[in-house]
């Protein structure tokens, strides 16, 4: 994986339709998605169940480009060699799942992942300074993490710039999750963000048998980012 900042789109497979996944991911990387975001949940940590390593090693054959695999579970540590070997590129851990982030991260990197370190919408960015060399990937939650659909979280914009401040030129992405729509996405694309992770609005309307309503879905929010980036340039 080779690191550039432009504008990526990665959508949820959370709103896909979960009896055809492979299809599903096969529609929406033909139709321009950069990476594929896989939602991991435990039912404790956030209030829902999705998939475990299984689930993860059986999509992989279908991913050409990324498998961005963001976890919500605690504890994290005695999973990470399990969604490494189930072929993960990124695994993203979330800063509040445990006391111990710095090892998780050594531990994602140690299992031959790039290293995704989550925030919640109420967690503040100081830590982030003293793991800056730990990370290859930030994500800022735009909702409160467990679910698809909900309502962008606007106090999250002023979180990436602080972000985007703090992090220069080294390189590391930043990724928003929850929300995210061709009205949102110009907003954090502005402050700095380079992933942008939509569930329900790439899968709005379509499926894989209307496909082309995924590409009309993905090019709206990233031309929506794209002009907002070409603006500040
Ligand atoms: O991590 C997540 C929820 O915890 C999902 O990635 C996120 O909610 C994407 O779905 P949507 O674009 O529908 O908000
Ligand atoms: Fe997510």
């Amino acid at each position: 994986m080779r690191f550039d900042r432009s504008i990526k789109i990665a959508p949820s497979i959370l709103s896909a339709d979960f009896a055809g996944f492979g299809a599903e991911i096969r529609a929406i990387e033909a139709q321009g998605a950069d990476w594929v975001h896989v939602d991991v949940m435990d039912g404790h940590f956030v209030p829902n169940l999705t998939f475990g390593p299984p689930l993860c090693a059986a999509i992989r054959p279908h991913i050409r480009t990324v498998m961005d695999v963001h976890l919500m579970i605690a504890p994290v540590d005695p999973y990470i060699d399990a969604f490494a070997q189930a072929g993960a590129d990124i695994l993203t851990a979330h800063l509040e799942a445990g006391p111990h982030i710095h090892r998780t991260l050594q531990a994602i990197r140690g299992a031959g992942c790039k290293a995704g370190l989550a925030l919640n919408p109420g967690t503040g960015i100081d830590a982030v300074e003293h793991l800056l060399d730990m990370v290859d990937l930030i994500c800022v939650m735009t909702v409160n993490p467990g679910f698809g659909g909900q309502k962008f979280i606007h106090s999250q914009i002023d979180k990436v710039r602080s972000l985007r401040a703090m992090i220069g030129d080294r390189p590391i992405h930043i990724e928003i999750d929850g929300g995210i729509t061709p009205e949102t996405a110009p907003l954090m694309a502005a402050a700095g963000a380079d992933v942008l992770v939509a569930g329900s609005a790439v899968f709005k309307g379509g499926s894989v048998d209307k496909p082309e309503v995924y590409g009309e879905n993905i090019r709206a929010i990233r031309a929506a980012a794209e002009a907002a980036t070409a603006a500040l340039a």
